[in-house]
């Protein structure tokens, strides 16, 4: 079977009765191996939401995540870190990188808890280095860094374990066109050469035209757009 993801009536809900908000609802999707595909939707759709879900942050109300076979919505906690910490590069609004360290310490970290071998640490760091433009920033701490630069960081990180899928929650937010352009053709690149699949969220519709898989989320349901439909 060639899909790595099948998301099946997923719903979640957040509050109970009077404050009860239904952010996502009977959501049905299949992602394939190998390929970039983006998720877009107004400020509040439910995008981010979506992608902690398929990163067993947060559990569903309703429906099940599938990923390469497994239930992963059903996970225990245990199971969960296990499938992210092996399976898995995630990219938060948030960045999350450790203040102290520096750029290619905090590499070394994401690596350190996934199954790369040791003395394949050195090149993978230097490569998503290089790849998302930042040899010059090496031994700096977040905190001397852009906002952009930090965001790259964390893409270095996701990226340099080659996990099999990479969620990536509006990762060229922080960076300008041309940046933003070459991180998403390093994605490309990514899904063609080493067989990665990625899921992004983005708003921006120059991004979106780069793109040949793009989901819309709109009040709470997911609309396909291929790229034909964009024109
Ligand atoms: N833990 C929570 N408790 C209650 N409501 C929540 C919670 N998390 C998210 N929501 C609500 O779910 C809705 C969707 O939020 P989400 O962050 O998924 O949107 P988004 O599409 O990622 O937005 P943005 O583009 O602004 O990041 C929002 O209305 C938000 O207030």
């Amino acid at each position: 079977m060639n899909s790595l993801l099948e998301v099946r009536h997923l719903g979640k809900s957040f509050g109970k009765g009077n404050n009860k908000v239904q952010v996502l609802k009977d959501i049905n999707f299949t992602i394939n191996k190998s390929g970039l595909t983006a998720l877009r939707g107004r400020s509040g759709s439910g995008k981010t939401t979506l992608l902690n879900l398929i990163g067993t942050l947060d559990k569903p109300t309703e429906g099940d995540i599938y990923f390469q076979n497994k239930q992963i919505s059903q996970f225990t906690e245990k199971q969960s870190s296990e499938i992210r910490r092996l399976h898995m590069g995630i990219i938060f609004q948030s960045y999350g990188l450790v203040p102290l360290l520096t750029v290619e310490e905090n590499i070394e970290f994401g690596l350190r808890i996934t199954n790369v071998p040791r003395a394949e640490w050195k090149k993978r760091i230097d490569e998503s280095i290089h790849l998302v433009g930042l040899a010059k920033r090496r031994n700096h701490r977040p905190f001397e860094l852009s906002g952009g630069e930090q965001q790259r960081v964390a893409i270095a990180r996701a990226i340099a374990p080659k996990p099999p899928l990479i969620l990536a929650d509006e990762p060229t937010a922080e960076l300008d066109s041309n940046r933003a352009f070459r991180i998403i053709n390093v994605f490309q690149e990514l899904t063609e050469k080493d067989n990665m699949t990625i899921l992004m969220t983005t708003h921006d519709p120059e991004i979106l035209e780069m793109l040949d898989n793009v989901y819309a989320l709109e009040d709470g349901q997911l609309a396909d757009e291929k790229k034909e439909n964009h024109a």
